[in-house]
């Protein structure tokens, strides 16, 4: 089962869907989450008995969520400080029927309306064992009010392990967007499904060790088609990556050809012809500026070269060269263009060249992304759809954007992008993410802070392009995304920050053999329904 990721909206639709089709009122999901959340507290703190638990809560469902908590908690024998944060007047109703109950408890709900109110929170979170963060969920927007805002403040100046209920308050769920200050949780308990928020950039941070809980929420609706976005997990990338037949040979596996490297960058085009032979293609071809072909045939073995006619020494391009990449082209399954090529005007004519007239599917990497820096529509003349794996900055570039820009919606951004040039964008930061021309967008669940350094991507861009004829339908990208995560996360065991994009490389046989551990019960189930 592949975990979905949802938006705020997909999320409010599966609640509703979960009253009107199956008949589970709001109070019954809140109920459940604050049960869940109390045995997450329990797990954080280790017993709660007698230590105490500050909740802070909102006057929204998050709000709702916290109270019922506490119930728990407080049955568990924790000794609870409870604060609304919102509006007494503004409460919905399944939190108050939450609050209510915790009120006839005897335990007391403190308002936040003024300094007192302050300095008992404060009081309350210095002699604190662990924080509830029930403030805001899927619900918030913006910039948080004052009185939020400096509770929140309270709250990560206390230093003590926070839960956030669903997403730490601040976090924006669908973009992971921080405004200002949000709260730094230990741990996040997310509800029915992960969001972008806890995955994307400053989110990512605040959200700590992230779990997940149904909550009871029908799985037909956690797995719905309606909702476009997904973990790259084990289950998922094993569910790409078929066994291969006895009877292969290397034209089955795949035939890939590279056009790759310049004067100066020889190291790229080696790199990334050899991981897309470690990803398992049958025949990798390098296509190479003529006075690099000599070596290129030394650092390569098992990859054919082909000299192409250059026009500045080490520089491709021109029209010489285009009608000896073109005939090469027919006999390939796919072309990887641009690790290493450089910059030069010549080559990024050729690119575009090659993206309008070569009959065959592209992945553009790196200086081919910079051949269409701020015309990115040539991508929509490309005969097949092309996959391009930009870094933040080439994205940018691309777009006419900044990186800044960017960082407000990565996955809206490369969503819209992907449907606008109808092309697979695989958009590489910390939490590299698959967007597709139909909506559909994935996001890596491995990869590590060591892979940050020279040659990673040129990696990456190898792996799916030695996919490209392995993986099913379409999914070259993300089956790629996953291997080159996972090949780093082994390579960091050993290397820690001193990885080198070669230490990827050499683990990408071990990360395919992991996932096909992962992958035999799978197409062995598959083969028994036949
Ligand atoms: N299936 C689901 O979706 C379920 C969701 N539940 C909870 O419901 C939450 C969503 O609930 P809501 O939609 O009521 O929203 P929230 O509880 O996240 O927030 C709404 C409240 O936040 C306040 N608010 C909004 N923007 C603010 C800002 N900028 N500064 C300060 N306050 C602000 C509003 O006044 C409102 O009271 C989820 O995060 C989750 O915790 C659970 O109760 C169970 C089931
Ligand atoms: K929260």
């Amino acid at each position: 089962m592949t975990m979905k990721v949802s938006l705020v909206k997909e999320m409010r639709a599966v609640d509703r869907r979960a009253g009107e089709e199956y008949g589970l009122p709001e109070v019954v999901l809140m109920e459940n989450a604050g049960r869940q959340t109390a045995a997450a507290m329990v797990s954080l703190l280790g017993s709660v008995r007698g230590k105490t638990i500050c909740v802070l809560a909102g006057s929204g469902n998050n709000g709702g969520d916290a109270f019922a908590a506490a119930r728990y908690l407080y049955n568990e024998g924790a000794v609870l400080k409870v604060f609304l944060t919102g509006n007494p007047d503004h409460i919905k109703a399944s939190p108050s029927i939450m609050k209510q109950a915790l009120t006839a408890m005897g335990i007391a709900v403190h308002g936040l309306a003024g300094d007192r109110d302050m300095d008992r929170l404060r009081l309350a979170l210095r002699f604190a064992d662990g924080v509830l963060d029930g403030i805001l969920g899927t619900g918030f927007r913006g910039t948080l009010r004052p009185v939020v805002r400096q509770a929140v403040e309270l709250v990560n100046a206390a230093g003590k392990p926070v839960l956030a209920i669903d997403i730490p308050s601040g976090v924006e769920a669908d973009t992971g967007a921080v405004s200002d200050v949000a709260v730094h949780a230990a741990k996040t308990i997310a509800l029915g499904l992960p969001k972008p928020g806890h995955l994307l950039g400053q989110g990512a941070v605040y959200t700590g060790a992230l779990t997940v809980d149904s909550i009871g929420i029908p799985r037909q609706l956690l797995e719905d088609e309606a909702i476009l976005q997904a973990c790259i997990d084990d289950g998922l990338a094993a569910s790409l990556l078929p066994v291969r037949p006895r009877t292969a040979h290397k034209g089955t596996c795949g035939r890939i050809l590279i056009v790759a490297g310049s004067h100066g960058m020889t190291g790229a085009a080696a790199l990334c012809t050899e991981a897309s032979l470690r990803a398992g293609c049958g025949i990798a071809t390098l296509a190479v500026p003529e006075s690099q072909q000599p070596i290129l045939a030394v650092k390569l073995t098992e990859a054919m070269t082909v000299p192409v006619p250059e026009q500045e020494p080490g520089v491709l391009g021109g029209s010489e060269a285009l009608k000896v990449l073109m005939p090469l082209v027919e006999g390939y399954d796919a072309v990887l263009v641009g690790p290493g090529l450089g910059r030069a005007q010549v080559t990024g004519e050729l690119v575009k060249a090659l993206v309008r007239e070569a009959d065959k599917p592209l992945i553009l990497d790196a200086d081919a992304i910079y051949a269409l820096r701020g015309a990115p529509e040539i991508l929509r003349e490309a005969k097949h759809v092309p996959i391009l794996t930009p870094h933040l900055g080439e994205m940018a570039g691309l777009l006419g954007l900044s990186v800044a820009d960017l960082r407000e919606d990565l996955a809206g951004i490369a969503r819209d992008v992907a449907a606008e040039y109808h092309a697979v964008f695989v958009l590489k930061s910390e939490c590299t993410l698959v967007a597709f021309p139909d909506g559909r967008v994935y996001f890596t669940t491995k990869g590590n802070a060591g892979m940050a350094t020279a040659g990673a991507g040129d990696v990456l861009a190898g792996t799916i392009a030695g996919l490209m004829k392995q993986a099913a339908e379409g999914m070259a990208p993300v089956l790629g995304v996953y291997l080159h995560g996972l090949a780093g996360d082994l390579a960091y065991q050993e290397k820690a920050e001193g990885l080198l994009a070669g230490d990827i490389l050499a683990k990408l046989p071990e990360a395919r053999r992991r996932l096909q551990a992962h992958s035999l019960p799978y197409n062995k189930k598959h083969d028994e329904n036949e």
